[in-house]
């Protein structure tokens, strides 16, 4: 199967044994005629099960794809599963029944039964989903003469944990030192042949790849493997992860998006099918037949756009409105699993999932943060950041970014206990300066100060920097010096002004309180004095008061 897609792991076995039958990944996105060709469109999971249905229905015909009632697979966690009737299982239903002894047979059935409970213990459940935890392995390059801020065994490393994420069980890894990649197959071809016996020692079902392979590189390898070993790549994995985690409708639009843009230039595992079912007869067919698919999706791409610039217009509405009471945005910034989500729902009680598992948060929220003295900002929580993120899911995600771009300020969170703090430091700078924020104030904060090796000394380092603030957003330690040092740079992208406010006016002095930094007020006959920094709606707001104020003096 090809490596644009791993959503195999979380469809059960009968699905997994016909793997070479899928092709991509099955958008997530509400019904619409999406017209995959009858072999493009059998992938399935339990998330998108309407969807699915529907396409096999209408492209299989209703007698091939069916809600599976099959007793051997039970339905998980009651949903339904769907059982694909492939060509072979229909044929192997038209074949005369053997006629195999009674202790043959006996012995057949015990050996199922236990390759079912071999299955059975392989399902677990991942974000919130049963998936099947394949046995992966992972391959990475060390390029000679590259300098790299994640050293290769480290960027292996991650690479684990999102597989782990995703579900799979990593059961081995390795990598090469090459000069430049091969063209053909990435790695070396004694690389290959190592990982090829790997595979069989170790029961292998996915190869993954540290870098984004091209499709031919896929293809090669995969042939290569042989069997229904799949060939994947970091950002396939990525996108894996994201399709699990969409939790929302724009969320699911933007990875529906970034999964076809992805698999448009690899949709090449038909061709193969077709070419091997027919033994190269029937190429031409498979041929016209990706066209036809790459047509179809490159339609898919531009309803989804379209679908995207509408939930984006809404978004910008509301955003509108809630400007409408100017309290300052704050956007937490960071590496994945750096403690974002911690954090806000720390400050402000709310009940985003945390947890220890990379690209935890997708949807931005945001929420409301009242700081003992009055004082209030909105916090919003954004996707978490990786090396090698592709740019084609930072453009996909772009619209949710947008609250980054229109925040007062960006705190970036940084997990200081992490051995490659800096490095991450550097990776999240790197995608920032693509989302073109470089104009906004930030401040970083070291979270997990609390889990460092030597807090004392941390603590000590934040101190000699200027714009640092050393935090635990677990035990809550630092937060009051976090909230004043949000507000010192929140004040310095405010304009300062004294003005005379009319006593009438009464509502405006109550908002600049809330929203400003008052540094002075005194009472007098014609209103209320002020001396504050506010932002600029409320300066303009209070200009014809500032030239009252002057004439006063
Ligand atoms: N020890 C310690 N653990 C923390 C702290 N802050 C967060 N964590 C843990 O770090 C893990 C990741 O936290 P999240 O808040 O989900 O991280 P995130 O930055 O939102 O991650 P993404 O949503 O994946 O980008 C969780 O297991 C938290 O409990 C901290 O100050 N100290
Ligand atoms: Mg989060």
């Amino acid at each position: 199967m090809s490596g644009a897609c791993l959503h195999g792991s979380v469809i059960h076995p009968l699905i997994q044994q016909q793997r070479y039958h899928h092709h991509y990944l099955p958008p997530q996105i509400p019904l619409r005629p999406l017209c995959l060709s009858p072999l493009t469109a059998t992938i399935l999971s339990s998330s998108n099960l309407n969807f699915a249905t529907s396409v096999l229905q209408r492209h299989l015909g209703a007698e091939l794809a069916s809600v599976d009632s099959d007793d051997t697979v039970p339905p998980q966690n009651g949903n339904p599963t769907i059982q694909l009737e492939t060509e072979e299982k229909l044929n192997e239903e038209a074949a005369p029944p053997a006629l195999v002894p009674e202790e043959e047979k006996g012995t057949r059935l015990r050996k199922k039964k236990e390759e079912e409970n071999v299955f059975d213990n392989r399902y677990k459940l991942r974000n919130g989903r049963e998936v099947f935890e394949e046995k992966a392995y992972l391959v990475g390059v060390e390029r000679k003469n590259e300098v790299q801020d994640f050293g290769i065994e480290e960027s292996l490393s991650e690479l684990a944990q999102l597989a782990d994420t995703a579900g799979l069980l990593v059961v081995g890894s390795t990598y090469q030192k090459l000069t430049s990649p091969n063209p053909r197959t990435y790695i070396g071809s004694g690389k290959v042949s190592e990982i090829k016996s790997a595979i069989h020692a170790l029961d292998v079902e996915t190869v993954i790849f540290d870098d984004e392979l091209s499709a031919g590189q896929l293809r090669n390898l995969e042939k290569i493997f042989g069997g229904d070993v799949r060939v994947c790549d970091r950002t396939a994995l990525i996108l894996d992860i994201f399709n699990q985690r969409a939790a929302t409708h724009e969320a699911s639009l933007q990875v529906s998006l970034a999964q076809m843009e992805y698999q448009l230039p690899r949709l090449t595992k038909m061709w193969t099918h077709l070419e091997r079912q027919a033994g190269g007869k029937v190429k031409g067919m498979g041929e016209k037949q990706i066209e036809v698919d790459k047509r179809i999706l490159r339609n898919q791409i531009g309803i989804l756009k379209k679908e995207l610039e509408s939930v984006r217009k809404h978004r910008k509405q509301y955003r509108n409105r809630r400007f409408s009471v100017p309290v300052p945005v704050v956007s937490l910034v960071g590496y994945t699993n750096a403690g974002k989500s911690t954090l806000l729902n720390r400050l402000t009680g709310a009940d985003v999932l945390a947890e220890d598992k990379l690209f935890a948060t997708l949807d931005p929220t945001t929420r409301r943060v009242q700081m003992k003295n009055g004082k209030e900002f909105l916090l919003t929580d954004t996707v978490g950041f990786i090396q090698k993120l592709p740019t084609t899911l930072v453009a996909a995600f772009r619209a949710t970014l947008e609250e980054i771009s229109e925040s007062s300020l960006l705190v970036h969170v940084v997990d200081i206990s992490h051995p490659l703090a800096e490095q991450q430091i550097n990776a999240v700078d790197k995608v920032l300066s693509e989302l073109d924020v470089s104009s906004i104030p930030r401040l970083m904060v070291w979270n997990k100060v609390d889990q460092a090796s030597d807090p004392q000394k941390v603590r000590q380092e934040a101190e000699k920097r200027e714009d640092v603030v050393c935090i635990s957003a677990l035990t809550g330690d630092g937060l009051p010096e976090f909230c004043n040092a949000v507000q010192d740079r929140l004040k310095d992208s405010m304009v300062w002004v004294e003005a005379l406010v009319p006593f009438e006016n009464g509502d405006l002095l109550s908002t600049i309180h809330q929203v400003g930094m008052v540094e002075k007020t005194e009472y007098t006959e014609q209103g209320t004095y002020i001396k504050a920094h506010v932002p600029l709606r409320f300066a303009r707001m209070l200009t014809p008061m500032r030239q009252l104020c002057l004439s006063r003096r």
